[in-house]
C-alpha cells in the first residue's frame, strides 16, 4: 500500500491530521473547497512543526510532501488512507463518503472524524459499507495519542487491523470500542462535564474562568496522568476502590448532578457564555493560544515520558519503533563501519529545551552530548546489562563550544569521534549538525569505573577491544578543529 493519505475537509481537525501523517513521513493530500484551506493549514503545521518533532526522543522519518487539489476524484485515487473530517452533518458525510467510494482504491481506509455518529449510521447507503470506520481524534491530532476506532460488524477485521496498526505507526493509541455508541467514549465524558459546566454559568455560580480554574488546578492535572478510575482508586485510601465506591457511591442519588437535565441553547446563554470566554482569553489570538498549549502539553507530556506512564509510555514505545532499523538501533558490534564518526543522537529540539533567547538553551546541550556519550557507550558494550554488572563509565571532564544557534522542532545529529580509547580511558570529541551546519562540539573524558568500590578500574576484555578497533579507525581521521581546546582561546 502506499504511503498516501488524503484528507478530506481540511479545518481544524483536518489540518491536525495532515501535519500528524505528513511529519510522519506520508505524503498528504488535501481536499478542500474553502480558498483558505491552504493558509489555514499551512498555520497549523507551523505548529505542528514546532512541537511535535521534539517530542519524540529519536528523529521522525523525512517529512512527506504537502498537495492541495481541487478534484476529490484526483485526490483519493491511489490513497492507502483517506481522513474525512468535513462539518458533523450526517447527510453531508454521507454525501462525501458516495464521492470518495467513487475515485479510491478499494483496499483502502476510509476513516471519518466524527465526534458523534456511530459507524453503521456513515455507511449507511455506502457503495461498500466495509471500508468506512470512525476514527475519532482529538485536538490538537498531532500531538494527542488517542483516537478512537469505532467499528460495525460489517468492517472486515483485516481491514480494522489494517486501520489499528496505521494509526499506531504514526505515533497514536488506536482506542478500538467494544461496540458502537452514540459519541463513542471519551466524548460521552466530555459531554457530561461539559453540560454541567453550561449549568453552572447559567445558574451563576461560576465563571468560564473559575469552572476553567477548577479544572486546571486540579483535577485535569491529575487525569491527565492517572484517569478517572486509577485516581479514585487512591482516594480510597488504603483499602482502594471498594472502600471509595462504598463512601461515595450513594453520593450518585443526591442532588450533585443535573446530568439528565440539558439546558436550553438560548441567545442569553450563548452570549453569557461566549462573554465570558472573551473576558477570560480574547487578549489571545486562536494561534496563540494553539501555541501555549502546545507548548504545555509537550512539556506535560515529556514529563511523562521520564516516568515511563500514561501517554509518556506511549511515546516511549514509538521511540522504539523509530529506533528499530535505524542506525540508532543497531546494537554493539552492529557498526560495520567504523572508518568514520559514528552517529550517536538524530532528534529534533524540543518545545521545553529552548529559553528566554528563542533557542536551544545551554544545558540542554550537555543533556544531549550526554545522551551521545551515553549511546556511544551502549555501542561499545557498556549497555544497561553491563553496569547492572557492576561497570559503568564516570565523566571526569567536559568542553562545549556553541557556535551556531538551534530554534525548536530543529533537527540534528550528533556524531561522535573517539580521541582515545585505552584501558579504563575514553576520550570523545561529538559534533552536533543541523544538515551542514557546525552547531556545537562536545569534548568528554570518561573513565570506567567499578560501581561498587566507586574508582578507576578496567572495562570488560569486550569493551576494550570495541573501543580499542574504533580508535584505531578514528586515529587515521585528522584532528577535529576544536579538539583540546580550552575556555578563552581566541578563535
Ligand atoms: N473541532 C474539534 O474539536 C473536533 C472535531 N471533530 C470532528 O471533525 C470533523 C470536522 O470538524 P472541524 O475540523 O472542527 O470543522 P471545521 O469547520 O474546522 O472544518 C471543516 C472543513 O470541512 C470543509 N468542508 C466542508 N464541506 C466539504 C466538502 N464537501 N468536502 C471537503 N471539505 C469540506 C470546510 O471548508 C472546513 O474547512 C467533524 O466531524 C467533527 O465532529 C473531531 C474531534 C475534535
Ligand atoms: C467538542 N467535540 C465534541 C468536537 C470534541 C471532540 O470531539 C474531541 C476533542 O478534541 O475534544
Amino acid at each position: 500500500m502506499s504511503k498516501i493519505a488524503t484528507i478530506v475537509g481540511g479545518g481544524v481537525i483536518g489540518g491536525g491530521w495532515a501535519a500528524r501523517f505528513l511529519l510522519n513521513g506520508w505524503d498528504v493530500r488535501i481536499f478542500d473547497p474553502d480558498p483558505q484551506a491552504e493558509r489555514k493549514i499551512g498555520e497549523v503545521l507551523d505548529n505542528a512543526r514546532r512541537a511535535l518533532p521534539g517530542l519524540t526522543d529519536v528523529a521522525l522519518p523525512t517529512e512527506g510532501a504537502l498537495t492541495f487539489h481541487d478534484d476529490l476524484a484526483e485526490a483519493v485515487a491511489g490513497a492507502a488512507w483517506i481522513q474525512e473530517s468535513v462539518p458533523e452533518q450526517l447527510p453531508l458525510k454521507q454525501k462525501v463518503f458516495a464521492q470518495i467510494q467513487a475515485a479510491c482504491d478499494p483496499g483502502a481506509v476510509i476513516g471519518s472524524s466524527t465526534s458523534g455518529f456511530k459507524p453503521s449510521e456513515l455507511q449507511a447507503g455506502a457503495a461498500w459499507v466495509g471500508q468506512i470506520v470512525v476514527t475519532h481524534p482529538f485536538n490538537p491530532v498531532y500531538l494527542l495519542p488517542v483516537v478512537e476506532l469505532v467499528t460495525s460488524p460489517d468492517n472486515p477485521a483485516e481491514l480494522v487491523a489494517r486501520a489499528a496498526d496505521t494509526l499506531t505507526s504514526i505515533g497514536m493509541y488506536p482506542l478500538h470500542l467494544k461496540k458502537e455508541i452514540d459519541a463513542h467514549v471519551a466524548d460521552r465524558l466530555l459531554e457530561a462535564v461539559w453540560r454541567e459546566a453550561l449549568w453552572l454559568v447559567k445558574d451563576e455560580i461560576a465563571t468560564t474562568e473559575e469552572i476553567d480554574n477548577a479544572i486546571r488546578y486540579g483535577f485535569g492535572i491529575r487525569w491527565a496522568q492517572m484517569g478517572l478510575f486509577e485516581t479514585y482508586r487512591i482516594a480510597g485510601g488504603e483499602a482502594g476502590m471498594r472502600h471509595f465506591m462504598a463512601q461515595f457511591g450513594p453520593a450518585l442519588k443526591w442532588p450533585w448532578t443535573k446530568l439528565m437535565d440539558v439546558p436550553e441553547f438560548t441567545e442569553d446563554l450563548v452570549d453569557l457564555i461566549a462573554d465570558q470566554s472573551d473576558a477570560q482569553s480574547g487578549a489571545y489570538s486562536i494561534r496563540e493560544l494553539e501555541r501555549i498549549r502546545d507548548t504545555n502539553l509537550v512539556g506535560m507530556m515529556r514529563a511523562l515520558k521520564a516516568q515511563n506512564w500514561g501517554a509518556g509510555e506511549l511515546l516511549n514505545a514509538q521511540d522504539g519503533r523509530l529506533k528499530s532499523g535505524s542506525v540508532l538501533g543497531a546494537r554493539a558490534g552492529e557498526i560495520a563501519d567504523v572508518s568514520q564518526p559514528i552517529v550517536t543522537l538524530r532528534r529534533a529540539v524540543p518545545l521545553d529545551w529552548t529559553d528566554y533567547n528563542g533557542h536551544m538553551t545551554e544545558f540542554r546541550y550537555l543533556e544531549a552530548f550526554a545522551s551521545a556519550s551515553d549511546r556511544f557507550m551502549e555501542l561499545v558494550g557498556a549497555d544497561a546489562d553491563y553496569i547492572a554488572s557492576g561497570g559503568s563509565y564516570f565523566t571526569a571532564e567536559s568542553h562545549i563550544r556553541h557556535i551556531d544557534e538551534l530554534h525548536a522542532g530543529a533537527l540534528f545529529t550528533i556524531h561522535t569521534r573517539v580521541l582515545l580509547g585505552q584501558g579504563k580511558k575514553m576520550h570523545l570529541f561529538h559534533e552536533m549538525r543541523a544538515g551542514d551546519r557546525l552547531i556545537a562540539t562536545g569534548e568528554h573524558f570518561l573513565l570506567h569505573v567499578s560501581l561498587e568500590s566507586r574508582r578507576p578500574s578496567d572495562p570488560s576484555a569486550e569493551i576494550q577491544a570495541a573501543l580499542e578497533r574504533i580508535a584505531t579507525a578514528h586515529a587515521a581521521l585528522p584532528l577535529p578543529e576544536g579538539a583540546g581546546r580550552f575556555v578563552g582561546q581566541p578563535r
